[in-house]
């Protein structure tokens, strides 16, 4: 997979290129990732890519062609253009593996006032990371090309993210590590039984708990299995048993 992040400014990814897992992806040739500074595509004399709003009002505007011309030369067979947007469609886990079976992602990345607005035309889609305005897209495109690169074949083993939270629709179950004791809280003996079946149904029913109380809006539509409808009631009929105290 190959990721181009089209952006003014691309010093933003430098220590994203250069550490931890997202290195080491690169390094390993699992993951093609580049920048491509859009400035350098510009037609205007004084390389300017922006200009002031028309009817007036605040700020500047990237304009068309620098941004337009940039796209279609980086663009390839099969590519998906995304524009980096707060009035896109929310950036979820079910995006992030639906971008990783991308041959080629290209992440737009506005700045300023954003966008004039019929640089639109040329995207095939707009992702925000949530309602909220950030002062350029570099932020998000990191945030989506990590959360990307992260499923890819071989950059972490499958089964560290197959528990992940939203993976299967929960939250992830709480976890522990070492020391089995810590200020008086001790590790749930449960995990330390060595049953790995007892320890498998501890962590769903824990995760049912999770995203009930944290996310209930998770659970509204999930079809749940035979063994988490048992366990859902089990969680409630304890829930009532201990109102009843
Ligand atoms: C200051 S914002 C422009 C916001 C624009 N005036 C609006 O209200 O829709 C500049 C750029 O940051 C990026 N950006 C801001 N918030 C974002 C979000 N929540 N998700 C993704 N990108 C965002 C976009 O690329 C945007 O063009």
């Amino acid at each position: 997979m190959k990721i181009t992040i089209l952006t003014l400014f691309p010093e933003f990814f430098d220590s994203f290129q250069a550490t931890s897992i997202i290195k080491r992806a690169l390094d390993r040739q699992l993951v093609e990732f580049e920048t491509v500074d859009f400035r350098q595509y510009t037609l205007d004399k004084h390389n300017h890519v922006d200009d002031t709003p028309c009817g007036g009002g605040q700020g500047m505007l990237l304009s068309c062609q620098p941004i337009v011309d940039c796209i279609k030369a980086v663009k390839t067979e099969g590519s998906l253009v995304v524009m980096m947007s707060p009035q896109g469609k929310t950036f979820t886990q079910k995006v992030a593996h639906e971008f990783a079976n991308v041959n080629h992602l290209i992440l737009l990345c506005g700045h300023y006032e954003g966008f004039d607005e019929r640089i639109r035309d040329y995207v095939d889609m707009e992702i925000s990371l949530g309602d909220f305005v950030l002062t350029g897209g570099e932020g998000a495109a990191m945030v989506i090309s990590d959360a990307v690169i992260r499923l890819l074949n071989g950059v972490i083993l499958e089964e560290s993210h197959a528990d992940d939270s939203f993976e299967n629709g929960l939250l992830e179950y709480p976890q522990y590590t070492r020391p089995v004791e810590y200020d008086g809280k001790r590790v749930p003996d449960v995990l330390l039984s060595g049953h790995h079946a007892n320890i498998r149904k501890w962590r769903l029913k824990q995760s049912l708990i999770r995203t009930m109380e944290k996310r209930p809006d998770l659970l509204e539509n999930r079809v749940f299995t035979k063994e988490e409808e048992k366990l859902m009631q089990e969680i409630k009929a304890e829930r009532a048993l201990e109102k009843e105290k």
